[in-house]
């Protein structure tokens, strides 16, 4: 009631203007009544204060009831969605920190339950899987410790895929490898020529910010993060200002945030979206119409995916999150011990299922 009351007020401030979002919005994009939350033009956002976090929602929309009216839980929703996506070819993307494993203070112990394991396993059995993370390659594949999944490091920078010609790429950036079961893989590294320079921008941050408590730079190998989760609140803006004097310095990087960290990365166009595109390629799903997608990530680099998503009218961008945030996504999962149900109940489906496609 007092929900309902809530979304009424809403409606007449125009934040969620369902009304105007069209009605043709592809299959999974437009959970329960065909409202797409891929169209963001009328939510309203702040910036968050201190430009140091996620963007969260202003004023009253920052109620998490609401949201997930917008956003509904993809556990509730799990039976409309997987009548939307049977008779598809699903293939699972998932973020790594946050999604797959719980925020914590130290980066180096972000590790993942065996439970989840169990789960991305099972998942795997079922649905070509992938994992897309900010992280090294090497380090979330250490992390996951899964050998029947596709690892994609560095944002999408760095991708492990099967061999397979790719109409999109002239195979510049590719070289040949082999797996960890012996196969032969590509390797795709769009930013390989920024490495030497990722280096320095590496030394010269943790030179720069040697003196301040709690800073941690992490090498994400075609990336650099700078973690400030455990330093001083006080100490956020000389910490910006650092890094914004080192990237000054390198003219072919920028700067993404993320939760609790800055990032560096190289300018190239490439981000999570073109590395879910291009490892849908890599499987053979390019040119398949039956093509269904799914996304869990929590972060804004995995809006980059959600927007692919939304762009292809067809698939499930989900956010994790227990805060009200502007995002792209559908569907929601407050946290990763509900990806893990979610992840679950989509292996239990599928092998329950005898009408969904099997993907080939
Ligand atoms: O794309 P992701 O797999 O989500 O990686 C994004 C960043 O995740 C990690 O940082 C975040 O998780 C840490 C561990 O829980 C936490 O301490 C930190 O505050 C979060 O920002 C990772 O360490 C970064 O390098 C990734 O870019």
């Amino acid at each position: 009631m007092m929900r309902n009351n809530l979304l009424k007020v809403f409606h007449a401030m125009g934040i969620f203007k369902y009304s105007a979002i069209p009605q043709n919005a592809g299959p999974g994009l437009n959970p329960r009544t065909d409202r797409s939350s891929c169209d963001r033009s009328s939510a309203i956002v702040r910036p968050d204060p201190c430009n140091h976090g996620t963007t969260e929602l202003n004023t009253p929309c920052a109620d998490y009831e609401a949201w997930v009216a917008a956003h509904p839980s993809a556990l509730s929703s799990f039976d409309h969605m997987m009548s939307v996506a049977k008779e598809k070819r699903i293939v699972v993307f998932l973020d790594y920190d946050g999604t797959l494993s719980p925020i914590v203070d130290d980066p180096e112990s972000a590790f993942m339950s065996d439970k989840m394991r169990l789960a991305v396993g099972k998942v795997s059995k079922y649905f070509p899987t992938a994992i897309i993370s900010g992280r090294s390659r090497d380090k979330v594949h250490q992390f996951v410790q899964l050998n029947d999944v596709f690892y994609a490091g560095s944002h999408g920078m760095d991708i492990m895929a099967p061999p397979r010609q790719q109409k999109s790429c002239d195979g510049k950036y590719q070289t040949r490898a082999v797996d960890e079961k012996g196969n032969e893989a590509i390797i795709f590294q769009p930013a390989q020529e920024f490495l030497p320079e990722i280096l320095e921008i590496f030394n010269e941050l943790e030179e720069e910010t040697r003196s301040i408590g709690g800073v941690t730079i992490e090498d994400n190998r075609f990336c650099v993060s700078v973690h400030f989760r455990r330093a001083q609140e006080e100490d956020y803006s000389i910490i910006e200002q650092k890094v914004l004097s080192v990237l000054s310095k390198h003219s072919r990087f920028h700067l993404t945030r993320g939760r609790k960290v800055m990032e560096i990365r190289p300018s190239i166009k490439w981000n999570k979206g073109h590395a879910l595109e291009y490892l849908l390629e890599t499987l053979g799903f390019a040119d398949l119409s039956d093509v269904f997608p799914l996304y869990i990530g929590d972060d804004r680099s995995d809006e980059d995916a959600f927007k692919v998503i939304c762009k292809r009218g067809q698939g499930f961008p989900i956010i994790v999150s227990s805060k009200p945030k502007d995002t792209r996504a559908s569907y929601s999962l407050r946290d990763p011990s509900e990806v893990l149900s979610f992840l679950l109940r989509l292996a239990r489906w599928r092998r329950n299922s005898s009408t969904s496609k099997p993907v080939t």
